[in-house]
């Protein structure tokens, strides 16, 4: 394990890692432990993996995919089924394209009549590949930002969310490696907590200057003019620039728009996904209303009130200033942007 560890840390040149390959199993930060404990799952077959995804022990639209690919590395090294370990994966969470875009990748080496060694080539790749678009992303979107920026920012776009580094996190550490960030504001992202538990502890560990904030806050913070930009990651970004990423992003952007300040998306190409004309094609995941009637085990709220826990919005593009990828900066936000920077026109 020590040895696959320090390849792979040397390999990604990140601390902070959501996940460790170690042939024939998935070693997964339980993110649902973050930040009181440090617990790791060992996933030893596909299934685990999926419900490691499901659970959201592992979550972030780019570690889903990168968390799903090992998962059919594993499935092939023992043997068993690629069809099923594809399908159970591809069930795990509806939203983020990044889990069948990885999927798509690893389908591509196996009817090529890839085996294990293969499979776990690509897979190896996927999570490095990343890391480097990450790091791009950081650098082209730190261009963006002023001199001594006030950056909120949304639920946990980090390196737990990613192979590493991260996206709108990764801009954050970027442009702070620049010295161009003055103090980034984080929600807490309920009900999940993502901004709270996982970006806060990201941002501690880092010595970057941060605040938490109540996602309610959010908006009067824009209104004190304490907010120069608001970069977010996303979920999926349909071929018009339309972004679905956590709940409550939406409403960030209605806000930003209102007082004046960029609203900045940040992603990596396996993010977008073309074949979905707008948002509203893109699939929401509702999670059991349980997760918003309680709060780290302990029921807050009445009983007897019924609660609804959608855990994406969509973004119009009309609302994002630019989206940010590893191929450049898309603006303004359209199909024809898009196409254009991912270079497909
Ligand atoms: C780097 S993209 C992270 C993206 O995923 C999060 O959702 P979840 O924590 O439910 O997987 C959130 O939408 C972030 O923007």
């Amino acid at each position: 394990m020590s040895s696959d560890t320090s390849s792979q840390s040397l390999a990604t040149g990140t601390t902070v890692q959501p996940m460790i390959w170690s042939s024939g199993g998935l070693r997964l930060l339980d993110q649902r432990r973050l930040p009181q404990a440090t617990e790791w799952l060992d996933c030893n077959s596909a299934a685990a993996v999926a419900e490691a995804i499901r659970s959201m022990a592992v979550r972030g639209a780019p570690a889903i995919g990168i968390a799903a690919a090992f998962g059919i590395v594993i499935d092939a090294q023992a043997g068993r089924d690629y069809a099923a370990a594809e399908t159970v994966l591809l069930q795990s969470r509806p939203t983020a394209v990044n889990l069948h875009w990885a999927l798509g990748r690893m389908r591509g080496v196996f009817d090529a009549g890839g085996g294990a060694g293969r499979l776990e080539a690509e897979a190896q790749a996927i999570l490095v590949e990343d890391v480097t678009q990450n790091r791009r992303i950081g650098e082209f979107g730190a261009a963006l930002l002023p001199q001594g920026a006030r950056v909120l920012t949304h639920c946990n776009t980090g390196a737990l969310a990613t192979g590493g580094h991260g996206t709108a996190l990764g801009i954050v550490r970027s442009a702070h490696a620049e010295g161009r960030v003055e103090r980034v504001y984080a929600t807490e992202t309920r009900p999940w907590l993502q901004g709270a538990r996982l970006t806060a502890w990201e941002l501690v560990q880092e010595g970057i200057p941060s605040t938490l904030i109540a996602d309610g806050a959010a908006a009067s913070l824009m209104a004190r003019g304490m907010i120069d930009a608001v970069i977010v990651g996303a979920d999926r970004i349909a071929a018009n620039g339309d972004t679905a990423n956590k709940i409550g992003t939406y409403m960030l952007a209605c806000c930003a728009a209102r007082h004046e300040i960029p609203f900045y998306v940040a992603a990596p190409s396996g993010t977008f996904d073309l074949n979905t004309d707008s948002g509203a094609q893109i699939p929401i995941e509702e999670r059991v209303g349980e997760e918003l009637l309680h709060l780290a085990g302990q029921r807050t709220a009445a009983i007897g009130i019924e609660a609804l826990n959608p855990v994406f919005d969509v973004t119009p593009a009309a609302l994002i200033a630019a989206i940010v990828c590893e191929k450049g900066v898309i603006r303004p936000v359209g199909r024809s942007g898009v196409e254009r920077v991912l270079g497909l026109s």
